[in-house]
């Protein structure tokens, strides 16, 4: 089968890195990542750069990135803010984000799902030259909040639904939930809205994610996020780990006999320039925990 890696080493990978990488440096990674023949990237967050500084040059980043055929870089927004400033700076594919936990949705957006999914639905419906696709935090399982009711997580794929949006990613934010819950919350939203596609997007606190996404592509889903080197987290979910490691997903969807485009030599290129890179930049000084 042929399964899809968007490889987000460059926004969820550095979000949480207590290091500042310039703006070359991830222009030369995103090259190296294309190189690779990743076809998708998650080049930058349009967020509250005083929160995470790390995404503060987002819209040099997808005002510089080259554009190569076949190949897309994507942003994320989580309000309507963020959404005008990735349109303003040229992004063409916008993952909105909100999450299925109350909890997590004031700590990482500052305000309740409703108002964010409010802010995020009256700026998706000004742009429609952008794509929309969505993802969704917390999906199964919450720092705060335990595991999610997937009728919740339910609620907030129709609200996306009701934005006229049709990619939707759930991710498990912490990387803790077994693969029987996540593929359980899956089936619900499935069959309650079977004509969407969903994705996911894997954080790997307890070695499960490949197991994970197995059984995912399994039943069918064949798109997920992955970062090089296994970097990322979500600074707002405590605890939160890092994300499915591209080359050891690529090498495992390989093996199994899936096809997803990419080399795995130049891949490990792409590895070696980020580890070097988090390895060698300055200090962010992001050690505030009131961020
Ligand atoms: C969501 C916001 C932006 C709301 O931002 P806010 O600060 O809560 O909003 P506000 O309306 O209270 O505004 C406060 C100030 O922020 C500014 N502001 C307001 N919005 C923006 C914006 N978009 N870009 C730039 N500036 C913005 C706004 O203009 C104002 O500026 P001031 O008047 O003080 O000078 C903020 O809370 C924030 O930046 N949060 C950080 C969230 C984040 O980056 N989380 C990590 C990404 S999500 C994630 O990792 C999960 C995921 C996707 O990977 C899946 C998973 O694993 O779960």
């Amino acid at each position: 089968m042929q399964v899809e890696i968007t490889d987000v080493f460059l926004r969820d990978g550095l979000q949480d890195e207590p290091v500042i990488v310039s703006t070359a440096h991830k222009l030369e990674i995103a090259e190296a990542l294309v190189a690779a023949g990743v076809k998708r990237i998650e080049a930058a967050s349009f967020v509250n750069p005083k929160r995470v500084p790390q995404m503060a040059d987002a819209a040099e980043i997808i005002s510089s990135l080259p554009a190569v055929p076949g190949v897309t870089y994507t942003s994320l927004a989580l309000n309507g803010k963020g959404i005008e400033r990735a349109v303003d700076a040229g992004a063409t594919d916008i993952q909105v984000v909100a999450s299925a936990s109350q909890a997590h949705s004031n700590a990482n957006a500052g305000q309740a799902i409703e108002d964010a999914l409010a802010s995020l639905g009256a700026a998706v419906s000004r742009f429609p030259q952008a794509r929309f696709f969505a993802g969704i935090s917390t999906a199964f399982t919450c720092p705060f909040e335990g595991s999610i009711d997937p009728g919740y997580l339910l609620r907030v794929v129709r609200a996306f639904k009701d934005m006229g949006i049709t990619d939707i990613g759930l991710a498990d934010t912490l990387g803790t939930t077994p693969t029987d819950q996540v593929m359980a919350s899956l089936q619900h939203v499935r069959d309650a809205e079977p004509d969407l596609t969903y994705y996911l997007h894997l954080h790997n606190a307890h070695g499960q994610a490949l197991g994970t996404a197995s059984a995912a592509v399994d039943s069918g889903v064949v798109r997920f996020d992955a970062a090089l080197g296994g970097y990322g987290g979500c600074p707002f979910a405590p605890g939160a780990h890092g994300n499915i490691a591209t080359e050891e997903l690529v090498r495992h969807l390989h093996d199994t006999g899936h096809d997803t485009g990419i080399d795995e030599d130049r891949l490990a290129d792409a590895v070696r320039l980020a580890r070097d890179v988090v390895m060698h930049s300055p200090a962010a000084g992001l050690l505030d925990p009131a961020r």
